[in-house]
C-alpha cells in the first residue's frame, strides 16, 4: 500500500520524475516522459503494480531525509539496531538518457539490505519478459514489454520469483553498492552504463547553480529555493513545457472521485510559474517557455486549448484505468484530462501578464510573439462575454465567473501596455474601450453591494478564493474598500482550520460529488492580498503556517487535509510552489 503523500520526495531529470518513498521504494515513475505510461505505479495500487525498493531488510528505528544542499539529489538515512544505511537517489540530467541511479552506503555497523525490482508497464498492468544477460562486459537484468526496455545494473543482481526480482545482502561500514535502471526503446541496443561520479556531479552542479540564483533576502528563502528547484524539475528541458504536477489521480477527496491527471502543461499554471520565476529574477527561463507557448498555440486563435502535452501536442483524452485500485481507494484513476475541451476565459489574461513581465524584464519581444498575442487578444474581443468553466475547471454548467471576466480585463490591459509602454503596434483604442466595458460589467454584476464583496459568478451570492487575485493583477487597488470587503468575506466563508478552500462545494457549482480540502495556492494568495492591503502581521503569520505544512524535504501537494494533518491532491504541485514564491516575494 502507498505511503501518506507527504512521505514521498521528488527526483527528476527534466524529462520525467519519480516519487521516492521514505521507505526507500520508488512507487511512481513514468518513462521516458512525464506523461508516459508508468512502469512503477504502486502509488495508485500495490507493489504488484510496480516499484523499486532498496532499504534495510531489518526493522528501521529512524529515517531521516534531505536533499543534498541546493540540489534534487535525495539522501535517505535509515537507522537500524545494527547500523546505518544511506541511500542516495538521483536522476542525472543533461545527458539525453533516462536513468535512475541509487547508491547505498553503509556508514555504521552492518545492515542487511532488501532489493525488490518489480517492473510493470502500462501503469502496472503488464508484466514484462525479464531475463539476465551480459552486456558491455557485465551481467544485467533486462525487462522488455512492447516499446519499452529496462536495464537493471548493479554489483549484485536480484533473481526472479513470481514476477518479482528480489535479493537480500549485507553491507558493512564503509561498503557501498550502486544500482541503476535505464530505459530505452525496446528495439535499441543496451546502452553503456550511466556511470556515477561524473554525471551526478554535473547534475548537482547544474541544480546548485539554479538554486543559488535565488536572492538571499527573500523571506523564507530556503522554501523559495526548494520551490524554484521543484518548478525546474517540472519543466521539460527540451521543450520548455511546464507540467502542473508529475502525478495523476492523487485524490482531492480521499475515497472520492476528484482524481485528475496533472502531467500536462496548463497555459495558466505555466504562465503563473513564469511570473514567479521572473519575480525571483530568473529571466532567461521566460525565453524557453515563450518558445513553447508560441509553438503550442500556433495556428488559428480559435483553436487555442487551455492545456497541451509537454511537446505542445493537443490530444490528451481523458480515460479511466480500471485495473488500478487508486490511492486510498480513490476511484476512478484517470489519465488524460477532459478539461482540455473547456472554455476558460481567464487563461489569456494569465499568459498576457507573463509576457508583459518578460517585456519588463528586458526580454526582446519578437515580431512573431507580439503578432500571436495580438491575434489572441483580437479573438478574445469577439468572445469575452461567453460563460465559461472558470479557472477551477468546474464540470457543472458554465457560468459568468467574476475571476474569468477580470482576467479578460487583464488581457486587454496588458495588450494596451504593450502599445503604450513598449511601443508595439495594435488597435489600442478598441482595446481601451473593451477594457472599460469589461470593468464596468464586473463592478456592476460581479459585486454584491449589500455584503460588500465580489462574488464567484454573476448569479450567486457565493464567494471564491480566486477573487483574492483582483488586487494582485491590478484590477483595483489593494486597499480599495471593495477589495477589503472581499478579503473579509472570503475568510469568513472559505477558511477551514486556518486555510482557504477554493469555494464551497455544497453550492454544487462544480458538478462533482464529495468535498475537497483547503487549496494551498489560495491560502498563499491570501498572504499576498493581506500583504498588499498592509495587513502584514496577518500575512506573515499565515505564511509561516503554510511553510510549516511542507513535508520534511520542503514539498507541497495541491491541498491540505488539516483535520488529519495530511497532504491531498497531486504532488508536488506547481500551483502551490509558484504561489509560495509569489507570496514570499509579496513579503519582501
Ligand atoms: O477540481 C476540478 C479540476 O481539477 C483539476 O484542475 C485543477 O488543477 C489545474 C492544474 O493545476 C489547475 O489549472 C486548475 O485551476 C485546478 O482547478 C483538473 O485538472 C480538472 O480536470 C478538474 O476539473
Amino acid at each position: 500500500m502507498a505511503l501518506p503523500i507527504e512521505d514521498y520526495a521528488l527526483i527528476g531529470d527534466r524529462g520525467t520524475a519519480a516519487l521516492v518513498g521514505k521507505d526507500g521504494s520508488i512507487d511512481w515513475l513514468c518513462l521516458p516522459r512525464f506523461d508516459s505510461p508508468a512502469c512503477f505505479a504502486a502509488l495508485l495500487g500495490t507493489e504488484e503494480h510496480g516499484r523499486w525498493l532498496l532499504a534495510p531488510a531489518e526493522p528501521v528505528v529512524a529515517t531521516r531525509r534531505r536533499y543534498v544542499d541546493g540540489t534534487a539529489l535525495l539522501e535517505t538515512t535509515f537507522t537500524t539496531a545494527d547500523g546505518e544505511l544511506v541511500l542516495l537517489d538521483v536522476m542525472p540530467t543533461g545527458d539525453g538518457r533516462a536513468d535512475v541511479v541509487r547508491r547505498l552506503t553503509c556508514t555504521r555497523g552492518t545492515v542487511r539490505v532488501r532489493h525488490d525490482w518489480v517492473v510493470r508497464t502500462d501503469y502496472g498492468k503488464v508484466r514484462p519478459w525479464v531475463r539476465h544477460e551480459e552486456a558491455h562486459g557485465e551481467d544485467v537484468v533486462i525487462a522488455v514489454a512492447g516499446p519499452d526496455k529496462f536495464i537493471l545494473r548493479g554489483p549484485r543482481l536480484p533473481h526472479g520469483h513470481h514476477g518479482h526480482h528480489s535479493d537480500e545482502f549485507e553491507l558493512s561500514a564503509g561498503e557501498e553498492a550502486t544500482f541503476s535502471t535505464t530505459w530505452v526503446r525496446s528495439w535499441r541496443d543496451i546502452p553503456e552504463p550511466v556511470g556515477f561520479d561524473g554525471p551526478i556531479a554535473a547534475t548537482a552542479a547544474r541544480q546548485r547553480a539554479w538554486s543559488q540564483r535565488c536572492p538571499d533576502e527573500v523571506p523564507h528563502a530556503d522554501m523559495v529555493r526548494r520551490s524554484l528547484l521543484t518548478l525546474l524539475l517540472m519543466t521539460h528541458a527540451e521543450t520548455g513545457g511546464i507540467v502542473a504536477a508529475p502525478t495523476t489521480s492523487l485524490p482531492e477527496d480521499f475515497g472520492g472521485e476528484r482524481n485528475w491527471d496533472y502531467r500536462f502543461c496548463w497555459l495558466r499554471d505555466a504562465a503563473l510559474t513564469l511570473e514567479s520565476l521572473l519575480g525571483a529574477g530568473y529571466d532567461t527561463e521566460a525565453l524557453a517557455w515563450r518558445g513553447w507557448l508560441l509553438r503550442a498555440v500556433a495556428g488559428d486563435p480559435a483553436d487555442l486549448q487551455i492545456m497541451y502535452t509537454v511537446d505542445g501536442g493537443r490530444q490528451l483524452p481523458e480515460m479511466e484505468l480500471p485495473h488500478l485500485p487508486g490511492y486510498a481507494d480513490s476511484l476512478p484513476v484517470r489519465i488524460g484530462n477532459g478539461a482540455v475541451c473547456q472554455r476558460q476565459n481567464d487563461v489569456l489574461g494569465e499568459v498576457m501578464i507573463a509576457l508583459e513581465l518578460a517585456r519588463q524584464a528586458g526580454l526582446h519581444e519578437s515580431t512573431n510573439s507580439w503578432a500571436l498575442q495580438r491575434a489572441l487578444v483580437d479573438d478574445l474581443a469577439e468572445h469575452w462575454g461567453a460563460p465559461d468553466n472558470g479557472l477551477w475547471e468546474i464540470r457543472g454548467p458554465q457560468r459568468h465567473f467574476t475571476h474569468s471576466r477580470v482576467m479578460v480585463w487583464v488581457a486587454f490591459d496588458r495588450a494596451i501596455r504593450g502599445v503604450e509602454e513598449h511601443g508595439l503596434e495594435g488597435p489600442v483604442e478598441r482595446w481601451r474601450e473593451l477594457r472599460d466595458r469589461v470593468r464596468e460589467e464586473v463592478l456592476e454584476k460581479g459585486y454584491d453591494e449589500e455584503r460588500g464583496t465580489f462574488t464567484q459568478h454573476y448569479d450567486t451570492a457565493e464567494v471564491d478564493a480566486s477573487l483574492l487575485t483582483l488586487p494582485l493583477v491590478g484590477f483595483l487597488p489593494p486597499d480599495d474598500p471593495r477589495v477589503l470587503g472581499t478579503i473579509d468575506a472570503v475568510v469568513e466563508d472559505l477558511m477551514r482550520d486556518g486555510l482557504l478552500l477554493r469555494y464551497r462545494t455544497v453550492s454544487g457549482v462544480d458538478g462533482l460529488s464529495g468535498d475537497e480540502h483547503p487549496f494551498l495556492a489560495c491560502s498563499f494568495w491570501l498572504v499576498s492580498a493581506l500583504a498588499a492591503a498592509g495587513r502584514r502581521a496577518e500575512a506573515e503569520e499565515l505564511m509561516g503556517r503554510l511553510c510549516g505544512l511542507a513535508n520534511d524535504v520542503g514539498l507541497l501537494s495541491e491541498e491540505y487535509d488539516v483535520a488529519h494533518d495530511r497532504m491531498a491532491g497531486n504532488f508536488p504541485q506547481a500551483f502551490s510552489h509558484l504561489a509560495l514564491v509569489q507570496a514570499a516575494l509579496s513579503l519582501r
